[in-house]
């Protein structure tokens, strides 16, 4: 008993010991630069592309999106502070093709702008808002790039200390280190009440990105959709209902990309691509495993029909429901379906 204790003490250690706080300078540069409008950033927009801004302009969009959401001014939190915070979760993702930074802050910036345009802000209120743009920033913190089968079929320590929702428990992880370490604590000013409420809302909102959280939850969340048909004043007092629209939102978010103007869905599916091939070499060359087909290189022609599938079976679902819940989300399920046509276009041509 002690002794698997104390195995599990190292691996603890070994695996959650190490991230890296940014430096001060950093953070005072970043703090010194002007902040533009949410509008030179376009962050109200569903269709948002990232592709032209430099890594600092994602920070400054990210400080435009805290100020907009007035969280520096109700919870207290001081500006330098942020800085170095914000930097230390772009610091904690890692250089692989799809799970990083990048889309750490595309999924932040579809949270802002589904919520300001939806004005569901109102429902969840600031606590819960600030909960859900922290979680999006940091739900694949330190992602190597493989997902949770090769955790386990690996054995790698996470996989020894979370059996399931392994790289969600890991992420929640490191976002919790990060927020508690010297000079990134964003939340020092909030009372312990609600920094409790944050820190439940957060592990929620990181969880709920496995898939397989989604599919639990899925079902439960159309059947209340189909039943009322938007989001009023009244789901907002169920804490239940607030916490399954919370899960929905972070899927929806995550997976934004397939909502996007096409040029934006090819390029970024080209990426998850390249992550999911990757992976499927280091099952072959370090497990002496054969990949699955969404990892085989091999199967690389399949990879259109494989998106129609991931629409069909994960996307439409979500995002049909989404409509239904409010209007101004309806041009996001519109462009599902004409990127799962280009989907099909190109399935035939191969
Ligand atoms: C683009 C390269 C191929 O990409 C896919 C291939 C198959 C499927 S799948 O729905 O059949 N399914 C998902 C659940 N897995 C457990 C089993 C396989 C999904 C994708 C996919 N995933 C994401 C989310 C990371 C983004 C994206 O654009 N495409
Ligand atoms: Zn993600």
């Amino acid at each position: 008993k002690a002794i698997t204790a104390m195995a599990k003490q190292s691996v603890t250690l070994d695996v959650l010991s190490y991230h890296a706080s940014a430096s001060i300078d950093d953070a005072q540069r970043l703090r010194s630069l002007r902040i533009p409008s949410s509008a030179h950033f376009s962050l109200h927009e569903l269709a948002f592309d990232d592709i032209d801004m430099t890594d600092d302009d994602t920070l400054r969009a990210c400080l435009r999106m805290f100020l907009d959401l007035d969280f520096v001014e109700r919870f207290h939190i001081d500006y330098g502070v942020l800085c170095r915070w914000l930097l230390s979760v772009k610091k904690n993702y890692r250089n692989v093709t799809y799970h990083n930074w990048r889309h750490a802050f595309n999924v932040a910036q579809m949270m802002f702008s589904i919520l300001t345009e939806t004005q569901w802000w109102k429902i969840f209120g600031e606590l819960e808002c600030l909960a859900l743009i922290i979680g999006c920033l940091c739900h694949d913190l330190d992602h190597r790039g493989t997902n949770n089968s090769f955790q386990i079929k690996a054995s790698s320590p996470l996989a020894q200390l979370y059996s399931t929702s392994t790289m969600e428990h890991h992420h929640f992880d490191q976002c919790l280190m990060i927020l508690n370490s010297p000079g990134n604590q964003i939340l020092a000013n909030l009372s312990s009440e609600d920094y409790e409420k944050v820190v439940k809302v957060l592990e929620d909102a990181i969880l709920s990105t496995d898939l397989a959280v989604y599919f639990s939850k899925r079902k439960g969340f159309i059947e209340l959709v189909s039943k009322d048909r938007t989001v009023t004043p009244i789901w907002g007092e169920c804490e239940e209902r607030r916490g399954l629209l919370r899960a929905m939102l972070m899927t929806a978010c995550d997976l934004a990309a397939i909502t996007k103007p096409w040029p934006v869905e090819r390029r970024v599916a080209a990426l998850v691509a390249g992550e999911f091939f990757r992976q499927g070499d280091l099952e072959r060359q370090n497990l002496n495993l054969t990949p699955i087909d969404i990892m085989n290189r091999d199967k690389e022609d399949q990879l259109p029909a494989m998106q129609v599938k991931f629409i069909d079976t994960i996307c439409l679902p979500i995002y049909e429901a989404f409509a239904v819940l409010h209007s101004s989300l309806q041009p996001m399920l519109d462009r599902v379906k004409s990127n799962r046509a280009h989907w099909i276009d190109l399935a035939n041509n191969d």
